[in-house]
C-alpha cells in the first residue's frame, strides 16, 4: 500500500461565483488538473453561510443521539440508503440518509418517521412551517449545498470546453449523515471506495480522518479546513467524460487518542435517477479519444456496485482493504479498447 500525508489535495477558490471580478485566468486549467489527476478538490469561498453549516453538523449531531429504535425508523427502499447500523466489521461508524433533499416533502418524510408525533422539545422557538430546529437546518444546508454543486459541475464542464449541459431534472439529491463514535484507543473509519455516483460535496468536522488517493497512487489526508468542503467525483462523471474525470479512491482513517469522540461528515451526492441512461456527453467522445464505456442504466449500475461490495470480506479495522475500486466501472460498462494495430 502506498505511504500517505505526503501530498495536498488542490484547492479552488470559488469566490468568482458570486464576484466574477474574482475569477483567475489558471482557475479552469487548476480545476481541470485536479479532476484528471485527482478526481476531488477542495473548494473554499464558496459563499455557503457558516451558520448553515454549523447548524447542519449540530442536528446532525442530535439526530445519531436519538435511540437506535428510532434511527432505524429512517428506511429507503433503495439499498444503503436509509440508516446504516454499525456492524461488527465497523463498530463505530452509523450513517442515516434522505434521498430527495432539499425536497420539503422528502425532509418532512424523514422527520415523520423520526419524529412522528414532532419534536416537542425544541418546537416553541421556532416559527418557521416544519416544526423542527434539525428539519429547518436540513432544509436550509441541503438546498444551499445543492445549489453549489450545481454551479460546480457547470464550471467542470466549462473547463473541459463542453458546452452540453446536463439535464438536473434526472438528477436527485441524497444527504448523507456519516458519524464515527470512537471508545478510546479504538480504530475507525469507512474502507477504501469509490463512489459510484456522478459527485459528491462532502462537509467533516474538525476531527479529520478522510483520505484521498491520486491517480499517482500517492495518499493524502484531506485535513479538516474551516468552511472548506471536499468535491468528490465518482464512476458517474468519469463515465460521462469518457475516463477524462477520476473517480477518486477514498477512506476514513482515525484513531482516538484524545478527548474528541465524534466525528461527523455530511456529504451531499448528486445522484441520477435510477432509469437514466448515463453516456458519455458528445465533447468527450471523437477519433483521438474513442468510447470508454457504453451506456447503461444508473439503476443496474447502482445494483452492480452494491453486489460487489456484498462480495467484499471486510475485517475489522482494516480500512486500507477495498470495498469497491476504480475497476468497477469498467468490469460493468468498459468497451475493451485495442492497442494492436490491424492491417
Ligand atoms: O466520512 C467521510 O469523510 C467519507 C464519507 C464517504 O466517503 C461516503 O459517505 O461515501
Ligand atoms: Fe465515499
Amino acid at each position: 500500500m502506498a505511504s500517505s500525508v505526503i501530498v495536498e489535495v488542490p484547492v479552488i477558490d470559488f469566490s468568482f461565483l458570486k464576484d466574477a471580478t474574482a475569477f483567475r485566468d489558471d482557475t479552469y486549467v487548476k480545476l481541470r488538473e485536479a479532476c484528471e489527476e485527482w478526481g476531488c478538490f477542495l473548494v473554499v469561498n464558496h459563499g455557503i453561510k457558516e451558520e448553515i453549516i454549523y447548524e447542519m453538523d449540530s442536528a446532525a449531531r442530535d439526530i445519531f443521539r436519538l435511540p437506535k429504535e428510532t434511527k432505524q425508523k429512517n428506511k429507503l427502499p433503495r439499498n444503503e440508503m436509509g440508516y446504516i447500523a454499525s456492524t461488527p466489521a465497523n463498530p463505530f461508524y452509523e450513517s442515516l440518509g434522505i434521498l430527495g433533499a432539499p425536497d420539503r416533502t422528502a425532509i418532512q418524510r424523514f422527520s415523520d418517521y423520526l419524529w412522528p408525533h414532532g419534536n416537542p422539545e425544541i418546537r416553541d422557538f421556532y416559527t418557521w412551517e416544519f416544526d423542527d430546529f434539525q428539519i429547518k437546518a436540513i432544509y436550509a444546508y441541503s438546498s444551499s449545498v445543492e445549489e453549489l454543486t450545481i454551479n460546480i459541475i457547470r464550471v467542470i464542464l466549462q473547463s473541459f470546453e463542453v458546452n452540453s449541459r446536463l439535464d438536473t431534472s434526472q438528477f436527485w439529491g441524497f444527504l448523507r449523515m456519516n458519524y464515527y463514535d470512537l471508545p478510546k484507543n479504538e480504530k475507525g473509519g469507512m474502507a477504501t471506495h469509490v463512489d459510484h455516483n456522478c459527485i459528491g460535496l462532502l462537509y467533516q468536522d474538525g476531527t479529520g480522518g478522510l483520505q484521498v488517493k491520486s491517480k499517482a497512487g500517492k495518499w493524502a489526508e484531506v485535513k479538516p479546513e474551516m468552511n472548506s468542503f471536499i468535491v468528490i467525483l465518482g464512476d458517474c462523471f468519469k463515465a460521462l467524460s469518457n475516463g477524462r474525470i477520476h473517480n477518486v479512491t477514498h477512506r476514513v482513517m482515525m484513531e482516538r487518542c484524545h478527548d474528541k469522540k465524534f466525528r461527523v461528515s455530511i456529504p451531499y451526492f448528486y445522484d441520477f435517477s435510477l432509469e437514466t441512461v448515463v453516456d458519455p456527453l458528445p465533447e468527450f467522445v471523437d477519433e483521438n479519444h474513442p468510447r470508454l464505456y457504453k451506456p447503461f442504466v444508473y439503476g443496474d449500475y447502482r445494483n452492480f456496485y452494491v453486489e460487489s461490495k456484498k462480495k467484499k470480506i471486510w475485517t475489522k479495522g482494516d480500512f486500507g482493504s477495498e470495498t469497491c475500486g476504480e475497476e468497477n466501472l469498467y468490469n460493468f460498462a468498459g468497451i475493451q479498447v485495442s492497442t494492436t494495430t490491424s492491417n
